[in-house]
């Protein structure tokens, strides 16, 4: 009789697929690590390569002349895929075609300008680019089938952070996958997902975590795991924070707490799908994968040691009314409305008798249109360039460490989190 296979969901981010190196030490780790299970692995763009097609989406969206940064894009990806696939020229084929679409869109897009209300709209069918050509290398890398996930993959029409439709998209991966994965490994795109009238939308920044966590759920996989570059979930970011230790096993609670509060290591949305079928998340080193890491499960813990979070891009607008009435539900209603509608999210809110105060991330769009809805009837104040720190699970020596120095501008604490906004400063070595 033929054994079961289990199905593993693995992730890799834009760090573990950054160069040819990293796409073979990937193709190690699948070889190792996944010889008894069925295997979908989700891929984001390689290295910075989104941030790169941001900037020039930016230039064409605007006019402007894109072709250098462009060609810098292109010898990226074409220098990886050749050191790959060095002998066999026609490997590259699907690279060409996808890499000819996306100069083809971008020259449409700066020869005939398009509104300005159409720019998150246009800016999905663009950076989703990065993910299709970093997932046509690294299939071809491991011989494995590459899926486009945007069919399947249905969200709404929310350019940048497209909402999931889950009974359809339920439907379609049971619908595809499990005759794909009984066949062999699978490689599909982070980050993207596809409108009914098949628009290319994106996820959220970072969002490739969330869509391991959506093909998990869709497939009651066994379990997930993201392949990162640190040892597994930290009580801080090792980039910022000295002396950081590794939490062996968290809770999903926990956890999804620390991603909301910015913990970059794990988008935000990650958990929920995983802790709604309780499928376990690992976090692990794709430097040292025979390492423990982290498991994300059920459970409840004893305290936990202090973790730290930092935020930056951050922005404390406070709005003051205009007459000396107080801050009220009715006056909180439209704030909050025009927060929605601009979509600005609010990591931090406090109010007192006449004036509201809330820190966001910082983009000057969407501030300057939250500006024009409000600015008759509050008096608005901003800082921007500010920092958002985090304590879960705080003690007086954890506050100390971070405080000390600084000009808090907003504070907050509850029994189990401390938080404030500060100026951000240069940083000179760990906190
Ligand atoms: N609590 C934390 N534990 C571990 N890493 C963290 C934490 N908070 C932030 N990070 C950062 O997250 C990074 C890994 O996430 P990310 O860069 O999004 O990976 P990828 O894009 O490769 O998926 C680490 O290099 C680290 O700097
Ligand atoms: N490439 C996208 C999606 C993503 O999740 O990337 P990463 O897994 O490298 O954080 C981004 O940079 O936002």
């Amino acid at each position: 009789m033929q054994e079961q296979q289990s199905l593993q969901v693995y992730k890799f981010g834009g760090a573990s697929v950054k160069d040819a190196a990293a796409i073979r030490n990937l193709a190690g780790i699948v070889r190792e690590h996944a010889v008894h299970s069925q295997l979908l692995i989700v891929v984001s763009a390689m290295g910075k390569t989104t941030n790169a097609l941001e900037e020039i989406f930016q230039l064409a969206f605007t006019g402007q002349d894109f072709a250098p940064p462009l060609a810098t894009l292109h010898r990226f990806h074409r220098a990886v895929a050749q050191e790959l696939f060095e002998d066999k020229p026609a490997e590259n084929e699907k690279l060409a075609e996808l890499l000819a679409q996306l100069e083809q869109h971008l020259t449409e897009l700066q020869q005939n300008p398009a509104p300005a209300d159409s720019y998150d709209q246009h800016y999905d069918q663009i950076i989703s680019f990065g993910e299709l050509l970093a997932t046509c290398i690294v299939a071809r890398a491991l011989g494995a089938q590459w899926l486009d996930c945007r069919p399947l993959l249905r969200t709404d029409h929310t350019w940048r952070e497209g909402r999931i439709d889950w009974p359809t998209t339920e439907w379609n991966v049971r619908e595809q996958l499990p005759d794909m994965l009984q066949r062999g490994p699978v490689v599909t795109q982070g980050f993207l997902g596809g409108t009914a009238a098949g628009q290319t939308t994106t996820l959220g920044r970072e969002g490739s975590d969330y869509t391991a966590a959506i093909f998990a759920y869709c497939l009651q996989a066994e379990a997930v795991t993201i392949w990162k570059d640190v040892a597994g979930l930290l009580n801080a970011d090792p980039k910022f924070f000295a002396d950081t230790v590794r939490f062996p096993a968290i809770s999903y609670q926990e956890t999804i707490e620390m991603a909301y509060y910015g913990a970059s290591v794990i988008h935000p949305k990650t958990i929920k799908p995983l802790a709604v079928r309780q499928i376990p998340l690992f976090v692990k080193s794709f430097l040292a994968p025979t390492a423990e890491g982290t498991r994300i499960g059920e459970g409840r813990h004893e305290q936990l040691s202090p973790a730290f979070i930092r935020k930056d891009g951050q922005c404390l607008i406070s709005f003051e009314s205009k007459d000396l009435t107080f801050i009220s539900e009715e006056n909180l209603e439209v704030i909050f409305g025009a927060l929605a509608q601009v979509r600005l999210k609010i990591n931090m809110m406090q109010n007192s008798a006449i004036s509201f105060s809330v820190c966001t991330d910082y983009s000057a769009y969407r501030l300057e249109k939250l500006l024009g809805l409000l600015r008759e009837q509050f008096t608005i104040h901003y800082n921007t360039g500010l920092e958002l720190y985090t304590i879960k699970n705080y003690d007086p020596a954890s506050i100390g460490r971070l405080t000390a120095g600084r000009e808090l501008l907003l504070e907050q604490r509850t029994r189990q989190t401390f938080q404030f906004a500060c100026r951000g400063r240069e940083v000179s070595g760990l906190l």
